[in-house]
């Protein structure tokens, strides 16, 4: 199960920062930022590389406020599995700049282009951009885009671990 990060990047307008994938695994999609955690960082190293690979914008790991953490599974397809954290990124260096990965794009929250997005989003992201922590189990169907199943647990506290061992653990806590 392969470790990843997703940020969601938001200004002092309330607006939210995505970028539309310009390639790969989700193309076309509007999504946060972020990707693969490699074998030699942490996950918070992992979200700051990959905001300033993909957009542009310099972010302190201290600065990064995990919400929540995403088990999106993907039963036809076992590999493309992951486990997720994901953060809620105010405080940032810089302008988002496009790269070759990611058109970046502000929206209002209420104006979030869901219907071009992971097509499970609308039930988790606008309930971390109210304040709300959350476990969020995704099971996507045969097309790996369909939503099978869609359970977003309510939680105190976003504990932080380093192995994907330890994430599903506390998971499998609740
Ligand atoms: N917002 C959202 N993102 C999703 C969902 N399902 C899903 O796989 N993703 C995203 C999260 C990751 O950015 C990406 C899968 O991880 P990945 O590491 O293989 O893809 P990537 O191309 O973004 O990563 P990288 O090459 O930059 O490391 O897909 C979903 O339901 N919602």
């Amino acid at each position: 199960m392969k470790p990843t990060t997703l940020c969601l990047i938001i200004n002092d307008k309330n607006e939210i920062l995505l970028g539309r994938k310009k390639r790969g695994f989700g193309v076309g999609k509007y999504n946060g930022f972020g990707g693969k955690k490699q074998e030699n960082e942490t996950f918070r190293q992992c979200a700051v590389r990959e905001i300033f690979e993909e957009v542009s914008l310099v972010v302190q790991p201290e600065d990064l406020i995990p919400v929540a953490i995403m088990n999106f599974q993907f039963p036809y397809e076992e590999e493309l599995n992951h486990l997720n954290y994901t953060y809620i990124v105010k405080n940032y260096e810089g302008l988002p700049l496009e790269s070759e990965e990611m058109e970046p794009r502000w929206f209002a929250f209420d104006d979030i282009p869901f219907e071009t997005m992971w097509k499970g989003d609308d039930m988790w992201i606008p309930e971390v951009l109210k304040g709300k922590l959350l476990h969020t189990l995704l099971v996507f169907g045969k097309d790996n885009d369909e939503v099978k199943l869609a359970e977003n647990t309510y939680v105190d506290t976003i504990e932080e671990f380093e192995t994907t061992a330890e994430i599903a653990a506390c998971l499998r806590k609740g």
